[in-house]
This record gives structure tokens, C-alpha cells and sequence, in this order.
């Protein structure tokens, strides 16, 4: 429906804008990206017709822009400009209503119901209906920018341009917008092409991007193949980590602050942070350590700075554990919303525990051990419960700085370490009679510092999988072997 073919332009004898082709289909949503400077608004001001090319063509719907009246063109394309000041003192309703002139076969033509449908249905839209007899200028910049949301709507085009639709907009009024263009692209075949800062919601949103660089198209594709470190970094001189959302296969862009404050300082977590009493083991770092753990609370990837392993009865069901340890940490002092908290019904003057300093490699690992649940899981039929103390967690905390993939390989290693203490020591599943390869409640945490040595892997065959699988095994029958003898 637009189509961009070696477009050149901008306000004086050297254009801004250098051999730009693109194509946009109906009912797309296109996001055009760059750094300050790049041509964004250049570019989309050369489509609106308001700045001509001074090479290449722009078409709509096979047609040359240049082609079409003013008025025709309003009718099709809708422009939703960046916010500047607008001094006239036109109300709300009247300015939305602007937006149907295009529709309007002469000045003079009265107001139709058809009209009037438009103009109310684009105001509940953008949640402006209250505000309709106050002037433009009475409303903040966020509200403006709604009214002018509608008014674009109002015109009823079939392509939509905006110059940062969510600039002086909240967070719930972006993700509306957002929603409601979508909502529009999708169900009514509108078309959105869109000029984006925020390249995170760019990649939640639109089906392609442009990313612009020095007025020159430097790559054209989903948001999977544009928002890489590599293309970010080299078009807007900066460095960013690429994460995937928790909840959306769209990729998300992580700003990295420069260090300047006292977090650079070098930290080795050791048993001096570790506290040890017959309620709760509890390590307090003072940094906060990167987390990837199936604890209670705290589970999953995070950042936390204090670890509690905490002594429950035997006897301890809850229907809520979550929200019971969240209330135990919050009495206890500790802040939910930094501590990863495991529970074990052993007693925790048990725990055995070691800094592992060895080839570099530097890590302080915490076991506490029962194995009156143990179960071999190649034969497990689900939660076992006995009367005896029967849960094995493990905290391994690196200091060093290492990958996601170390974090994973971490588990594997120490789990494979557990599984030959258990065996060596003979433990067995008692349902089954055969060797345990764990308990049916165990936990894990592995934490690192994210300072000084990087570890990209973490499996047997690497130093750090090493010591892991050695510090694992050792703790792990150190703790049984106490538990044992209790
Ligand atoms: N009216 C104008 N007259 C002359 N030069 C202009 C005009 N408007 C913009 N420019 C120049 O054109 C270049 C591109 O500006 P443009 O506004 O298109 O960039 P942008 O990518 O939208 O930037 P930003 O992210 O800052 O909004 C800049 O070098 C700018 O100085």
C-alpha cells in the first residue's frame, strides 16, 4: 500500500534522507528506528507530502503522492505529528471534529449522524469524552497527545502515520495506544507506519522495522533480526543487552549504566556472610548476587542479596508456601523482594558448607541435607512424604561473572554430583529399592557475583564445572553423613 522506491530529500541542497526504499503492506505495523538526527521525522514529513523528494518516488496504493489532492490524501493518510505547543483555544471536541473535513464534500457541509458516530466513537477510544469542552491547551501533554490520536482517527485513513505516538504519554496510556493501534491494524486493516525511541516497545509492537542510520536505510526486518547488540550498538554508538520478554517472543534491549559508584568493588562471598541458627541459615551479601534458583520466593532469574534457608517441621503443609514464606521473611526482617527463600525440615546445625578456592576458580557452596524422601527419579511417582527429614537444597554462589549458559550447566553438573554422593553412600528409594538419585523436594540456587573472572560454561569438562561437581559431592555427603548420625 506504500511504497518507497530510492527516496532522496530533505531542506536544503543536501538531502537528510539517501536512497530509502521500503514497501509497507496493509495492515501492517511498521516502526522506523534511528539515533537522534537520523531522518526519522524527515522521512515520514517526504510520505506525508509535507517536504518533496528530490529524487525516487513515494506511492500510495500505486499512485504518486503528488498525484492527490490535499484533501484526497487526507482522506487516506492521518498524521499524528510529534507535540509541539499549540497555542489556539479550539476545544476538544471541536478539534477532533477536524479530523472529518477530509469526509466533508464542501466547507459548508453540515454535521452528519455518520459524523457524529465517528467523532464519539474515536473519543471513547482515547478516553478524551470528559475533556470534550475544555480547550487543547487546558490538558496535559498526554492528554493532548490523545486528542490528537483521535482527531488522526477520526479522518478514518487507511494509513496511519505517527511521529512517537507514546512521547508524553504514562505507562498505562502507552500500552492503550499501543493496544488500540493494534487493535486497529489487525481487526480493521488500518496501516501504522511509526517513528519509535523506544525500541522495546517498537519490538512488542511492530510486525517490521526500519532502523535508520544517517539517513540511509541500514537494515529492513522483524524485530528478531533488527534489535541485535551488534546492529544497536554500531548505529546508536552504545552498548545494550539483548534479553527475550518474560512473556512475549519479542526481543527486549537492556541498557548498560557505566559503573561509577562503589559497586565496582570486588566482593568474594564466603562463610563469614553466612549465619547459621536453628530457625534459618542466611547469607547477606553485600552486593546483590544474580540469582537463578527454584527457592520459594526469589525463584527464577534475579537479583538478590540476601539467601535464607529456612527450618520448617516435619509435619509442615500449607496450601500456600509462597505467600507463608513471604510473611515469615517479612517478620523476620528480611525483604521479600530481595531474598530467595528455600525451607527444609533438617536440622540446620547440619549444613556443611565450603569456600572452593581452586585453578581460579572461586566458589562458596552450602548444603543441607535429608534423605527421608529420597527418590530415584527414573522410577518416581510424584511427592513422597515420610516422617523423616528428607530435602536437599543447594546454594552455590560463584564468584566470578558468568553466562547463562554456566548457569545452566551449573545445575546439571551439581545435580550429577548429588546423584553419585547419594549413590556412593548407598541411599536408596525406599518405595522402589533402588539407588536415589535425590529427594522429591530438593532446591537449588546458583548466584555469582558477575565480578572479576568470566566463566562461559560450567560443565565437567570446564574448571568451574569442576569444582562444582567436586564442592557438590563433597558437601552433599559431609551433610548426609551428619544427618545420619543425628
Ligand atoms: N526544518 C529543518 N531545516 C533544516 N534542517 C532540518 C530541519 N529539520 C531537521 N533538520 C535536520 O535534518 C536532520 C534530520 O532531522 P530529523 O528531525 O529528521 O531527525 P530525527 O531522526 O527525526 O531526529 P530525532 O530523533 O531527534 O527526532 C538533522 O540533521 C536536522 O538538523
Amino acid at each position: 500500500m506504500l511504497d518507497l522506491e530510492y527516496v532522496s530529500g530533505g531542506y536544503t541542497e543536501h538531502p537528510v534522507i539517501n536512497d530509502v526504499n521500503f514497501s509497507v503492506s496493509p495492515g501492517e505495523f511498521f516502526g522506523i528506528l534511528g539515533p537522534n538526527g537520523s531522518g526519522k521525522t524527515t522521512l515520514l514529513k517526504m510520505i506525508s507530502g509535507i517536504i518533496p523528494c528530490t529524487s525516487g518516488t513515494i506511492q500510495l496504493n500505486k499512485r504518486d503522492i503528488n498525484e492527490f489532492s490535499r484533501k484526497m490524501l487526507a482522506k487516506r493518510m492521518a498524521v499524528l505529528p510529534q507535540l509541539t505547543a499549540h497555542a489556539f483555544a479550539y476545544t476538544v471536541r471541536e478539534t477532533v471534529a477536524l479530523g472529518r473535513y477530509a469526509h466533508h464534500q464542501g466547507f459548508f457541509q453540515s454535521w452528519t449522524s455518520e459524523d457524529e458516530r465517528v467523532l464519539q466513537t474515536v473519543m471513547e477510544q482515547t478516553n478524551i469524552t470528559v475533556f470534550q469542552h475544555q480547550t487543547v491547551q487546558q490538558l496535559s501533554g498526554g492528554e493532548q497527545q490523545r486528542v490528537f490520536l483521535a482527531q488522526a482517527l477520526a479522518q478514518q485513513p487507511d494509513l496511519l502515520l505517527l511521529d512517537e505516538p507514546t512521547n508524553h504519554l504514562d505507562l498505562a496510556y502507552q500500552k492503550n495506544l499501543l493496544d488500540l493501534l493494534k487493535k486497529e491494524v489487525s481487526q480493521e486493516g488500518l496501516t501504522v507506519v511509526s517513528i519509535f525511541h523506544d525500541l522495546n516497545l517498537a519490538s512488542l509492537y511492530c510486525d517490521r522495522l526500519l532502523l535508520l542510520h544517517e539517513g540511509r536505510e541500514r537494515v529492513i526486518h522483524t524485530p528478531d533480526s533488527v534489535l541485535t547488540e551488534d546492529l544497536i550498538k554500531e548505529v546508536y554508538k552504545t552498548n545494550v543487552t539483548r534479553y527475550p520478554h518474560p512473556a512475549v517472543a519479542k526481543p527486549q534491549m537492556h541498557l548498560l549504566p557505566e559503573k561509577v559508584d562503589g559497586s565496582a568493588r570486588t566482593v568474594t562471598i564466603g562463610p563469614s556472610m553466612l549465619n547459621i541458627k536453628e530457625a534459618h541459615i542466611t547469607l547477606t551479601s553485600p552486593i546483590p548476587l544474580r540469582t537463578l534458583s527454584s527457592g520459594v520466593c526469589g525463584s527464577g532469574i534475579g537479583w538478590h542479596n540476601t539467601l535464607v534457608n529456612r527450618h520448617v517441621p516435619d509435619d509442615y503443609d500449607c496450601s500456600d508456601p509462597e505467600a507463608e514464606m513471604q510473611q515469615y521473611l517479612e517478620t523476620n526482617g528480611f525483604d521479600p523482594a530481595q531474598t530467595v527463600g528455600m525451607m527444609t525440615a533438617v536440622q540446620l546445625a547440619d549444613a556443611a558448607y565450603s569456600l572452593w578456592e581452586k585453578d581460579g576458580v572461586s566458589l562458596f557452596t552450602v548444603v543441607t541435607a535429608g534423605v527421608g524422601n529420597a527418590t530415584d527419579s527414573a522410577r518416581s511417582v510424584g511427592m513422597t512424604h515420610s516422617a523423616t527429614p528428607g530435602t536437599i537444597n543447594i546454594w552455590l554462589i560463584i564468584n566470578g561473572h558468568v553466562t547463562d549458559e554456566a548457569y545452566i550447566q551449573a545445575i546439571m553438573t551439581a545435580t550429577e554430583a548429588k546423584a553419585q554422593a547419594l549413590r556412593e553412600m548407598d541411599i536408596k528409594d525406599k518405595r522402589t529399592n533402588t539407588i536415589a538419585t535425590g529427594t522429591s523436594t530438593d532446591s537449588i540456587l546458583v548466584a555469582s557475583t558477575q565480578q572479576g573472572g568470566h566463566s562461559p560454561y560450567a560443565g565437567t569438562a570446564t574448571k568451574l564445572g569442576h569444582v562444582i561437581g567436586q564442592s557438590v559431592y563433597s558437601e552433599t555427603k559431609k551433610a548426609i553423613t551428619r544427618y545420619q548420625a543425628r
